[in-house]
């Protein structure tokens, strides 16, 4: 698949000192929906403000569509939408006229007609000669986007495109996304909403501390959510696993139990016959209960991890 980004080896030290990138590598594919996901201060904005070119980086190269972020920084900015973290409109402007002048600011001729088709894709198109100060905060991100998409980018970045908004809105904003994926658009979010990634992306790369610990397709690591465990508690605590048990992947709780992991969505978890097992064992149950890992789980790991 063709790469529209590629960024390799970034790093960002501001002034006083701070690291905030570390050596950034990251492919992104033509038309795929990638979540940047992190804690706060993990890099996420400065990352994505040096691939928008309204920061420098201290080292480290970046292509978009080809073109190098610095050298053809025109070529490439135009390769690129940005919607950022704040809402920063102008309240007595009309929605048209708002994003009227974002075309013309990338040297874009005047189209009305494709603005209003992607009034029509956001759903505002009613409301393009509302002022700004009329809408809602859910319309007014709306605009935002609108604003990103109107010179045409291949790529869009949105920079925690929910962040403080209410359940309804967040969906909203999901719908929006897979609506964008549709038009071929590249889309890059950054958040720190687990569900969020979930839910519109199809790859996620963490990032802690200026970092990636891990770009993952993201049904991949449903799978890994997939795994359960199975917690036993006996009668009569135990040290070690049986020899009869061997062939069961069984490790032995703090408490003296049995802790047995399976995989949810395979056809069979086996726990039957190791139930049984169990029994002809001479072990005798006084409890059991079920502990799934999460994507959560799994991104508080690897923070964890990489604090250590
Ligand atoms: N202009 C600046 N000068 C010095 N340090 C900065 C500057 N901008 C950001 N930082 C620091 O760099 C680190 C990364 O910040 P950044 O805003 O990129 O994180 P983030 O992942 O986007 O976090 P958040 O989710 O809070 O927006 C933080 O420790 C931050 O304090």
């Amino acid at each position: 698949m063709t790469k529209i980004l590629n960024v390799s080896g970034v790093t960002k030290t501001y002034e006083g000192g701070h690291e905030a990138l570390k050596g950034v590598d990251l492919e992104i594919d033509e038309g795929e929906i990638l979540a940047l996901l992190g804690p706060n201060g993990a890099g996420k904005t400065t990352l994505i403000s040096i691939i928008c070119g309204i920061a420098t980086a201290t080292s480290g190269t970046i292509t978009v569509g080809g073109f190098d972020h610095v050298k053809d920084y025109r070529a490439a900015r135009n390769l690129i939408g940005l919607v950022p973290q704040e809402i920063n409109l102008e309240p007595f402007e009309t929605v048209m006229n708002t994003v009227r002048f974002s075309r013309g600011l990338f040297g874009r001729p005047r189209d009305d007609a494709r603005i209003e088709e992607i009034l029509k894709l956001l759903s505002l198109h009613d409301k393009k000669d509302n002022r700004i100060m009329t809408l809602s905060g859910g319309m007014k991100r709306r605009v935002l986007i609108a604003k990103a998409l109107c010179h045409d980018p291949q790529v869009l970045f949105l920079d925690e495109p929910t962040a403080g908004v209410d359940v309804e809105l967040r969906k909203d904003m999901w719908d929006i996304v897979a609506k964008l994926k549709q038009t071929g658009v590249t889309v890059i979010l950054t958040t720190h909403y687990i569900e969020e990634a979930e839910a519109m992306a199809d790859r996620i790369a963490v990032i802690s501390k200026g970092e990636i610990l891990l770009v993952e397709d993201k049904d991949a690591l449903i799978k890994r959510l997939g795994q359960k465990e199975l917690l036993i508690e006996l009668d009569t605590p135990i040290d070690t696993v049986p020899e009869t048990l061997a062939d069961y992947p069984l490790t032995v709780s703090g408490e003296g139990g049995l802790v047995y992991s399976y995989d949810a969505q395979a056809g069979s978890t086996g726990i039957t016959g190791l139930l049984a097992d169990l029994r002809d064992a001479g072990l005798h149950m006084s409890d059991l209960s079920t502990r799934q890992s999460s994507l959560e789980d799994i991104f508080v790991d690897l923070v964890r991890e990489d604090a250590a």
